[in-house]
């Protein structure tokens, strides 16, 4: 009997199935992919006809087929070198493969595509089956004809989008439901009269944290530039802030008090953002933008997590005794977060926010797109050709 359940078994008729799917799949040993060889700027991305065929090295692995890529600050971060030091501990840490490089490096962390084959353990997913996924920094990302990931990061895509769109996604969903879920204790049964305030609603993590809080009914404060009112009101922002009519503490501090804040602009933000929460509620700040690689790659492991552990430590104290939360938000793989976002997306709830799509041969220009900033949304590499897209 086939369970559907994430954690259901496999029957034997299936295993038999896949071993054989998994052989005609090993006929591939190279496919079409961006790597780069060394860290700097968009020079060093290289198209291969040539990459390794990603394996399945554990029995709970899907590869997948990638149709569409997404791109994040990440990409153009890691493409110099940032987390280099930790990432590469991540991704073999008991230095199972042996070998002293991560190159050639697959960038590209959204996926949405087909999967091509299932490890022995799969029982969720099925060759065929349409999914997205956010692929975690550690592992070769998406800007390849195939990718492989664990079934539990995998999420069945939304069927009302396409894979164009909805690889505008689960990078950032994953990002903001790590940062409001998890570190926040925010959920769809305990928002409705809470005030959140979104610093930096204009981008990807923006434009998804804002349809998501209004999905659960928070009152959403956004802040951003003039020229993206539009686009953070189209998709439900309550009262909208121009960061560039400085101050724009001032204008927020006339505001009422918020519960959380999500700040994913850091730097000086900090030193005003804490006093707009309600003291004494539990309410929280949370930033996405923390020295935690840096640390890392500057001190070692040791030492930059011992920094990082002093820091955060430092300042959760400093601010818990005016009562209110410092935290740090990461990103996190979720094939369940996604699973729970896929049905809101299907609701109409959630819409993708495309700003700019590319062929696979311009992922430079897409990159330089990235970096370039002032981001209105997401930017997504087309890699598979899907018919009506
Ligand atoms: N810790 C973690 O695990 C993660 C961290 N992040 C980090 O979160 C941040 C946001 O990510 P993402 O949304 O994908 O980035 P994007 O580049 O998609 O968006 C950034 C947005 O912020 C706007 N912006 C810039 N300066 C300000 C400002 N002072 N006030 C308000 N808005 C501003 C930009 O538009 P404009 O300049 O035109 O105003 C742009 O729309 C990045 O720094 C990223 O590295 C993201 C994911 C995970």
């Amino acid at each position: 009997m086939l369970m559907s359940s994430r954690h259901g078994a496999l029957s034997t008729a299936m295993h038999a199935h896949y071993r054989a799917f998994s052989t005609a799949t090993r006929r591939h040993t190279v496919m079409h992919a961006w790597v780069i060889d060394k860290y700097g700027d968009n020079s060093v991305l290289r198209f291969t006809k040539n990459a390794s065929f990603p394996i399945i090295d554990y029995p709970n692995e899907v590869i997948v087929k990638v149709h569409a890529a997404g791109l994040n600050p990440i990409d153009i971060n890691m493409r110099g070198g940032y987390g280099a030091a930790t990432l590469k501990m991540k991704r073999d840490p008991l230095n199972i493969k042996r070998t002293d490089s991560e190159f050639p490096l697959i960038l590209g962390r959204d996926v949405s595509g087909v999967i091509m084959e299932c490890g022995l353990d799969v029982s969720y997913f099925k060759p065929g089956d349409e999914v997205w996924a956010a692929v975690p920094p550690w592992k070769q990302g998406s800007l390849a004809e195939f990718v492989v990931l664990s079934a539990n990061e995998v999420s069945h895509k939304p069927k009302s989008l396409s894979h164009v769109e909805a690889a505008c996604m689960p990078y950032v969903a994953s990002t903001a439901w790590s940062v409001l879920v998890n570190t926040g204790g925010l959920n769809k049964d305990n928002c409705a009269k809470k005030r959140i305030l979104i610093l930096g609603g204009s981008g990807g993590v923006g434009t998804f944290a804002i349809q998501l809080l209004k999905s659960w009914g928070a009152h959403v404060t956004v802040t951003c530039s003039q020229n993206a009112e539009h686009l953070v009101r189209g998709i439900g922002a309550d009262d909208v802030v121009d960061y560039t009519a400085r101050p724009v503490e001032k204008t927020l501090k006339s505001l009422e008090n918020f519960d959380l804040i999500l700040d994913s602009i850091g730097g000086e933000t900090e030193s005003w953002a804490l006093s707009l929460l309600k003291p004494w509620c539990g309410a929280k700040y949370v930033t996405l933008v923390t020295p935690f690689l840096r640390n890392t790659d500057q001190l070692g492991l040791a030492d930059g997590m011992m920094r990082s552990g002093v820091t955060i430590a430092t300042k959760a104290l400093k601010h818990l005794t005016k009562g209110v939360h410092y935290r740090w938000g990461f990103f996190a793989p979720s094939g369940s977060a996604l699973d729970e976002i896929c049905e809101l997306v299907d609701a109409g709830k959630i819409r993708p926010v495309l700003q700019e799509q590319f062929a696979f041969p311009r992922v430079p220009r897409a990159f330089q797109k990235v970096e370039g900033g002032h981001a209105r949304g997401k930017t997504v590499v087309t890699v598979a050709r899907v018919q009506g897209e």
